[in-house]
């Protein structure tokens, strides 16, 4: 669980959070989404303590990072899973490479630990066999797949996804966006996901926090999203003529 309790954070003159109250809860997809420039990476950023937030406090389980010494923010750092938009990876290191890089930084495991944990994490994400290729002789959302197997290598406690989505298409991207909540759910973690895609909100969205000019104006589920009658709410899903006809139909049958 993560807990966030007034932040703000600005840029010079302009206030990009205003005060964002909410928590991100454990064995769930907590989905934040919002229009462009509505402050979704900042927020994601400040989570991650890349940003320092002038106000508020953020809080790991009972811990608030605010409060952690150096050694502590490391310990943090090590129960972290990160999935960069994009993917990542490093071209130059073959895909087993890649996947053991968080193992070469974060434990002091042999050669052959490792390598058996690689094995385990490429068999999770049903890619086994593709260890000794390079990121480019595989597809994009092969790709994506390995940095998810990298990003659990660790067994983290919090997975955070940056548009984990972002260039695939939607066949593929679905069955991404499956693979992290199945995850979510079989290793219990707080999985935070930064998404403009209302296919993820379909899919994914246990718990939704809908940032508009850096305010938190809606907070729920997939289920209440087509139920609410927030206007921001309302612009932001039914933009795609697709849900606006799954509301129309959803009304008739109410
Ligand atoms: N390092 C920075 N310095 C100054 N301004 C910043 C910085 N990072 C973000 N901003 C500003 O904060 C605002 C919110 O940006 P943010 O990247 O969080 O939006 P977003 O909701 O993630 O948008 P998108 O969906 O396009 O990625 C923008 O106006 C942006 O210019």
């Amino acid at each position: 669980m993560i807990k966030v309790e007034n932040i703000r954070k600005r840029f010079g003159e302009e206030e990009i959070l205003k005060g964002i109250t909410t928590v991100f809860e454990k064995g769930k997809t907590n989905l934040i989404i919002g229009q462009s420039g509505s402050g979704k990476t900042v927020l994601l950023k400040c989570l991650l303590g890349l940003f320092k937030p002038e106000e508020g406090r953020i809080y790991y389980e009972e811990n608030a990072i605010q409060d952690m010494d150096e050694e502590q923010q490391r310990e943090l750092r090590e129960d972290i899973g990160m999935l960069f938009q994009g993917g990542a990876l490093f071209d130059s290191m073959t895909i087993e490479e890649n996947i053991m890089f968080p193992l070469r930084m974060f434990t002091k495991q042999r050669k052959s630990e490792m390598l058996s944990r690689v094995n385990e994490v490429l068999a999770r994400v049903n890619l086994e066999g593709v260890n000794k290729k390079y990121p480019a002789e595989i597809s994009g959302g092969m790709q994506k797949r390995v940095s998810i197997a990298r990003a659990i290598v660790n067994n983290p406690k919090y997975l955070f996804c940056d548009e984990p989505n972002s260039g695939l298409d939607p066949k593929t991207a679905t069955v991404i966006d499956n693979l992290i909540q199945e995850i979510t759910h079989e290793y219990n973690i707080t999985t935070v996901v930064v998404s403009h895609d209302m296919n993820s909100v379909m899919e994914i969205g246990e718990n939704i926090v809908f940032l508009k000019h850096g305010k938190l104006v809606w907070q729920g589920s997939n289920h209440d999203i087509f139920k609410t009658d927030n206007e921001d709410v309302t612009d932001f899903v039914y933009s795609s003529d697709l849900f606006k006809k799954i509301r129309e139909v959803q009304l008739k049958e109410e």
